[in-house]
């Protein structure tokens, strides 16, 4: 038996093919294809086909491993009697690797209907890209974007059979321009290898030409913004990578170019930043005023020593400890505390499809007041490899909320302790006597003049006030406010799963 049979759309085959010299059942189903070994030793492997990246030919010379006297050469060199799938499994720590298994056949036509039967059902998989416009930032992180990109990326997307249109970016806002004015046409998805930064570009350039296209206003901060219909990429490429990290649960490149070409999306929060007047940015990872605002500013100097200058810059900034007066206002979400969990992974109940329709009574504004060390607004929990349960744990990526991170002016032992808990993997920092925390939809700075510091530096006015870190670049803003747009864009992601130590199918052992 091997005629596909049942409904004409799904295909079941089954048949016995000999895999690693052992004869074996083999079925494909849609969604499964499972084989099993006939005696000892026993093998019984189930596969989602939804993991299978491509099927190929292989050439009979490459096959003497697995002849023997159950199969035959195809009589003419074109037919093939072997074929090999390749697919993806899941493995520790959130990562996705590849593998491979080969199956052979004595009737080259079954191998040729078994090859054409995967590759249709992988064509209807309408939902994974088979063309992308591709940027490769060459300058972020270690600068090793071209690289990556040669090696890790180009031979994962051919196997898939996925195109690529690649743009290496020769300066700031290449990518963000090439978004705003190129033809997207034929385009299914938009992809990154570069940083926060890089990936903050190209979600900027595609909120605003979707927004602009249907004749919304950006700078005034109530419009409701539409959904663009590409969905985003992001090969990790960058110093830090927080957003990667987050979707994926690991900066891993290998895995990030398998999220993409299997295809899954999920819905990302975006957050939108106005001054008085006008739009400055949307980002997706981190907003922060005070302390990394400060570090971004001055570590731009230090570029050179590439993701290294967060460190140097970060030292200085710390042993300056200042604080800047602020008056924040909150729009909180009536939802549980952003200090405790539930943590955010695959099928996370909070970041359902439903569009969020919580109503926002003007009660729900809080106004604090103070001398800051920081002030944050984190979109997501911004967990990297450094600090692998991010700066807000529990913050959601699809929830319509963003965490409103508090940090008092404190001591410098207070800081460094503050520090240790960032990069703890068992403690949040949300214990500490001067760190608060508020799930927010909504929220407002508005810097204030600080006597104190003026003293300090009678002739720099701007001394008086920090700056905005908003994903990794520099924003400028005293009076700013900042709301979140639930799930404004589709990430290629199947998300983390909540528990990798058990693999997930018998393949992943
Ligand atoms: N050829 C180029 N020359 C100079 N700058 C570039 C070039 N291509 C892109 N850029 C800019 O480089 C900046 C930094 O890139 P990116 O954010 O990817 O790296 P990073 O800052 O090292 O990483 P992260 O944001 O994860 O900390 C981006 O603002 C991007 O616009």
């Amino acid at each position: 038996m091997g005629e596909p049979s049942g409904d004409e759309c799904e295909p079941v085959l089954l048949n016995t093919f000999v895999i690693k010299k052992q004869r074996c059942r083999v079925y494909f189903h849609r969604g499964l294809l499972k084989w099993e070994s006939e005696a000892d030793p026993y093998i019984r492997v189930s596969l989602p086909s939804k993991n299978v990246v491509g099927v190929e030919y292989e050439h009979p010379s490459e096959l003497s491993a697995y002849t023997n006297e159950t199969v035959c050469q195809g009589e003419s060199p074109d037919e093939h009697i072997s074929f090999t799938l390749h697919y993806v499994v899941r493995s520790k720590q959130h990562k996705l690797r590849p593998s491979k298994v080969t199956l052979t056949h004595s009737d080259p036509r079954q191998v040729a209907l078994w090859v054409k039967t995967i590759r249709s059902f992988i064509k209807d998989l309408t939902y994974r890209p088979k063309s992308l416009l591709l940027f490769v930032n060459p300058y972020g992180g270690k600068k090793r974007g071209q690289k990556i990109y040669e090696k890790n990326v180009k031979p994962l997307l051919a196997r898939a059979g996925i195109e690529a249109r690649v743009v290496i970016t020769q300066h700031q806002n290449h990518a963000h321009e090439t978004i705003l004015s190129c033809s997207f046409e034929g385009i299914d998805g938009i992809v990154c290898i570069g940083g926060d930064g890089t990936l903050a570009e190209v979600l900027n350039a595609l909120v605003l030409r979707t927004a602009k296209e249907k004749g919304i206003d950006t700078d005034n901060p109530n419009a409701e913004l539409p959904q663009p219909s590409i969905c985003v990429g992001v090969i990790p490429g960058g110093s830090t990578d927080t957003v990667a990290y987050t979707l994926h649960g690991t900066s891993d490149i290998q895995t990030a170019v398998f999220h993409i070409i299997l295809g899954e999306s999920t819905g990302l929060d975006i957050c939108s930043v106005h001054n008085e007047t006008s739009l400055l940015r949307y980002y997706a990872s981190m907003l922060s005023y005070g302390y990394l605002g400060d570090v971004c500013k001055s570590s731009e100097k230090f570029r050179w020593m590439g993701p290294k200058r967060y460190d140097y810059s970060g030292f200085r900034k710390i042993l300056a400890n200042r604080g800047y007066l602020s008056e924040i206002t909150i729009l909180s979400s009536d939802e549980d505390s952003p200090a405790t969990g539930p943590k955010c992974y695959k099928n996370c109940n909070k970041c359902g499809d439903e569009p969020d329709k919580i109503e926002k009574p003007p009660s729900d504004w809080k106004t604090v007041r103070g001398r800051f060390f920081m002030v944050n607004g984190l979109n997501i929990s911004c967990a990297c490899a450094k600090a692998p349960n991010g700066f807000s744990p529990f913050c959601h990526i699809g929830d319509g909320c963003l965490d409103v991170v508090l940090i008092r002016h404190t001591s410098l032992i207070n800081i460094l302790r503050l520090l240790l808990r960032v990069s703890s993997k068992t403690r949040t920092m949300f214990d500490l006597p001067f760190v608060e925390v508020h799930r927010a939809q909504e929220f407002t700075l508005q810097a204030m003049p600080d006597p104190q510091l003026q003293l300090l530096d009678p002739d720099a006015p701007d001394a008086q006030t920090s700056v905005w870190n908003c994903d990794g670049e520099v924003v400028y803003g005293t009076n700013i406010k900042i709301r979140v747009r639930r799930q404004l864009v589709r990430m290629f992601s199947q998300r983390m799963e909540e528990d990798d130590r058990e693999p997930s199918c018998i393949v992943c052992k």
